[in-house]
């Protein structure tokens, strides 16, 4: 039997969208109307297997609720197949089931028979329920009395109480105080140990990064990645930085304009080795190479030059064959080559390029410029968040 907890193909949810409630009215009762369509989501399809983390990042809007809720049950797909193994349960908008003029007693055994938890399982989980929300004697209050971190304790408490085979869980643990979330996260990651399967919706790709394998990339309604975390947010911090600096390619800092090009001195070629066959293409392996070939005016040794940055960032590091004091090989008839070799990229995961300056021999004329000539993606296996690894030393 396969251990496939969740199962979509094609899932999509759509919506019908009127210019009024009027219209909207209208329409249910004639029929037809000037709805416009819009898809919250489309052709979403992955599977996870027991005990898989999953992580749907996205920006506003991009649909991941909207996949939440249709992996809880709460929504209908408009398109696809949804298969689900196992006990289901969502800790969605936690709390909004509460009755307000219930107490909190009241509220759990209302709330347990729509989670499926029968008398006699309640009385039985009662009391753990009850200490883990640590809600004492405000129990029989009210529920409109409570704050709203109160209202979360109880729900969390309630649904968590018996261990799912899939959790799916969105941003409403923000709400809660650290002490709170700390105990809910720790319940989760309980749960994770044991073998359920989580699906995590965050703004955050730090907690995606620490408790998700896998990562489900959504943009638009439209699924951009479904994958390896580390993969699947590479992609989408690349995505987020160039939303950031849509407007403007950066110039590269400190280097001018290049003279008018000349026949006799240019860059030929700019060869990245060990790339795959990607878009962009992947570096296999940990060491970054670069050889580049140029033409100089005769009788000149021009020096050779290269910066890398972020694909959709900073400036990382730039080096010339002068600064560095090496002299180029020479191919005769004024052609020259250049290897420069990065070993064990000190880079996280992401999106990278390459530019390829050719100078005079002072280092101070740019004959010609490659910009942004190579582009390729580094993968690092650890997934701590920043850019760079830095040495350095604990103690
Ligand atoms: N009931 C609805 N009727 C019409 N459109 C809706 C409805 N619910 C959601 N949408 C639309 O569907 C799209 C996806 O919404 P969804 O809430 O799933 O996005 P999200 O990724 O969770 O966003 P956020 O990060 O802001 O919470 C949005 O364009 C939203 O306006």
């Amino acid at each position: 039997m396969s251990s496939s907890v969740v199962q979509a193909s094609g899932l999509g949810k759509q919506y019908r969208l009127y210019p009024s409630a009027r219209a909207r009215l209208r329409a249910l009762l004639a029929g037809g109307g000037a709805a416009r369509s819009h898809w919250a989501l489309q052709g979403a399809s992955f599977s996870l297997r027991r005990g898989q983390c999953l992580g749907v990042v996205g920006d506003n809007g991009a649909g991941k609720s909207t996949l939440l809720k249709l992996l809880a049950g709460t929504l209908a797909p408009s398109t696809g197949t949804l298969s689900r193994h196992g006990r289901v349960t969502a800790i969605l908008e936690l709390g909004a089931g509460f009755h307000p003029d219930f107490t909190g007693y009241e509220n759990l055994r209302f709330g347990a028979g729509l989670i499926g938890i029968d008398t006699a399982q309640l009385r039985a989980l009662e009391p753990g329920i009850i200490a883990f929300s640590e809600l004492g004697e405000a129990m029989a209050r009210p529920v409109k009395t409570y704050s709203s971190g109160m209202v979360v304790r109880l729900a969390f408490a309630l649904v968590t109480a018996v261990e799912p085979d899939l959790l799916i869980v969105d941003e409403a643990l923000a709400v809660g105080d650290q002490h709170f979330q700390k105990k809910c996260v720790e319940r989760i990651e309980q749960f994770r140990k044991n073998g359920c399967t989580i699906v995590f919706c965050s703004h955050s790709l730090y907690h995606v990064r620490q408790l998700c394998d896998v990562a489900l990339w959504l943009d638009g309604g439209a699924q951009r990645a479904f994958g390896p975390t580390e993969e699947v947010l590479g992609g989408y911090e690349a995505h987020v930085r160039a939303q950031e600096a849509a407007q403007e390619a950066a110039p590269l800092p400190g280097v001018p304009d290049a003279a008018p090009a000349r026949a006799d001195a240019r860059i030929e070629t700019v060869r990245v080795a060990n790339l795959d066959e990607g878009t962009p293409p992947t570096l296999q392996g940990p060491d970054l190479e670069l050889t580049i070939e140029v033409s100089a005016p005769a009788g000149e040794c021009p020096s050779i030059a290269m910066m890398l940055e972020q694909a959709h960032g900073v400036g990382i590091t730039s080096t010339s064959t002068q600064r560095a004091g090496v002299r180029p090989q020479p191919l005769g008839g004024g052609r020259w080559r250049a290897s420069v070799r990065f070993p064990a990229l000190a880079l996280h995961t992401g999106e990278y390029v390459v530019s390829v300056y050719l100078f005079d021999a002072s280092g101070l004329v740019v004959y010609d410029q490659w910009m942004r000539c190579a582009q390729f993606r580094h993968v690092y296996a650890d997934s701590t968040p920043g850019l760079v690894r830095l040495a350095h030393e604990w103690y």
